[in-house]
């Protein structure tokens, strides 16, 4: 007899299913709970004033990573400096006194393996493919790169999960997004994940757990892998998947919290048996061709408002959607942009490079390249490299990547969210614009009145270093 074929959702979430009820809601088991300061106070508040315990404690991991400043944390002496805004203090504080309180792993501000808590939980290994993973914050979508059924909860579901290591949960329906072919020189993960999101609309995803297939996927390190399944949440999907593969195994094996010996292979074992099925399906099929994706980023505010770097900025009348015609006049004006500008023409004041979508070694090492012997322009204030973690950072500095930037007129940053959202001291000041490696140029996202342009770690390289954005390509002689 042949079993039904799955896809590797169906797998994941059956392996997972500890009670199922009749109207579908299923009650699911979770592996790993990943912890940070903004949205976990309420939860331990709650489990303190019902006495309850952390059921998993070895299961959950915790870090600071929003509010924390990236600037230098201790002094001279290895003395811890005081965070300044009280706000921020009380928060760092307040986890403190909980993952102490309630036994929980816990990477501090001044451990070297801090960082955002969506780089570490791959880089540590704590991420693992057919694991079911949580943590109060909606990119966690990114940790779906390593074939984990990874979304963002609530405070409240955060606290069940602190509680009972389960969540109540529907299954989800499921979309493929496949990209066929090769990327062009220039072309990166993050064009590939912005380029998906201009073609299917930021609310393209909404009920759906999505898996990206395809060549150019496969072809992606998982570093590129987690920049795409990062950003599935400005798709519209709380979850996006990429099939385990042998790319995957090698980049985990002999990771700290990664299975050892004997525990591997069986682990290995079956996170082969995990790629969809030939023959299942999937509720909904896009695909894009990998030759079409050019240099991209936004000019609205709104993660699907995408253009390539060649193109300009679009006329509002030119919508056919009614509703999204008023949506970008609005955008246009909070942007500061009119109709028919060239995107390259446009100047820029700040350079972000940092966020959980763009700050792992192979995005420094990508903007380094560009960097290298040249100089941030005149008319850029600010331009910071926020690496995404303490190991990114000091295998950074080990390549010489810090002295390119710093040379170059970067401020190179302790690990962090910083300019990604404005809950710490790094800001894009109002009515500015900043090319950011991040994933959301919401209205006011960067600071009051700041304007976003979301683009790779290469194009924001080459818009520091010629103050406007700019076509990485033609900068770096390739066409
Ligand atoms: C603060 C946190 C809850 C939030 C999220 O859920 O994503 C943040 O990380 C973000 O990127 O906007
Ligand atoms: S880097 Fe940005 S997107 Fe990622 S968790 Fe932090 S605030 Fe959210």
């Amino acid at each position: 007899m042949t079993s039904q074929p799955l896809t590797l959702y169906e797998k994941i979430w059956n392996a997972h299913v500890v009670e199922r009820g009749e109207d579908g809601t299923c009650l699911i088991y979770i592996d790993r709970h990943l912890v940070h300061e903004v949205t976990s106070p309420q939860a331990f508040e709650s489990l303190r004033a019902n006495g309850r315990r952390v059921r998993r404690p070895d299961l959950t991991l915790a870090v600071p990573d929003h509010n924390l400043p990236t600037t230098a944390r201790t002094d001279g002496a290895g003395n811890r400096l005081p965070i300044a805004d009280p706000e921020s203090a009380q928060q760092l504080a307040t986890l403190e006194r909980n993952v102490a309180e309630f036994g929980i792993d816990y990477f501090g501000a001044t451990s070297p393996e801090q960082g955002i808590v969506h780089v570490v939980g791959p880089e540590q290994g704590f991420t693992l493919p057919g694991s079911t993973l949580v943590c109060g914050d909606s990119h966690t979508s990114a940790h779906g790169a390593l074939g984990a059924l990874a979304f963002g909860i609530g405070t409240s579901e955060v606290e069940h999960v602190l509680a009972t290591q389960t969540l109540m949960l529907k299954q989800s329906k499921t979309m493929e997004i496949r990209v066929d072919g090769t990327l062009g020189y220039g072309v990166s993960a993050k064009d590939v994940v912005l380029a998906i999101i201009g073609k299917t609309g930021a609310a393209g995803g909404t009920g759906y757990v999505v898996e990206y297939t395809g060549e150019v996927i496969r072809s992606l390190s998982v570093e590129g892998r987690l920049t795409v399944s990062n950003m599935s949440i400005e798709g519209g999907a709380r979850a996006g998947l990429i099939a385990p593969d042998e790319t995957t195994f090698a980049y985990l094996k002999g990771r700290p919290m990664a299975p050892k010996g004997a525990q591997w292979e069986q682990a290995l074992a079956w996170w082969r048996t995990l790629p969809t099925d030939a023959g299942a399906c999937h509720d909904k099929v896009v695909t894009l061709q990998g030759s079409d994706i050019s240099p991209s980023l936004t000019w609205g505010t709104s993660p699907e408002d995408v253009v390539p770097i060649t193109g300009t900025v679009p006329n509002p009348e030119s919508f056919a959607d009614p509703a999204k015609r008023v949506a970008a006049q609005r955008s246009l004006e909070y942007m500061g942009l009119t109709p028919g500008m060239r995107m390259q023409d446009i100047a820029v004041e700040n350079i972000f490079i940092g966020s959980c979508t763009n700050s792992r070694i192979e995005d420094l090492r990508a903007a380094a390249a560009v960097v290298n012997g040249r100089r941030v322009a005149d008319g850029v204030r600010q331009a910071l490299i926020v690496p995404g973690s303490g190991l990114v950072k000091r295998q950074a500095e080990a390549e010489g990547l810090d002295r390119i930037f710093t040379q170059a007129g970067f401020e190179w940053r302790e690990p962090g969210c910083s300019m990604c959202l404005a809950m710490n001291p790094d800001k894009v000041p109002p009515g500015e614009r900043c090319a950011s490696t991040s994933n959301r140029n919401f209205v006011g996202r960067q600071g009051p009145g700041a304007r976003t342009h979301l683009v790779s770690p290469a194009m924001a390289a080459a818009a520091a270093v010629t103050g406007r954005l700019t076509d990485v390509r033609d900068l770096m002689g390739a066409r």
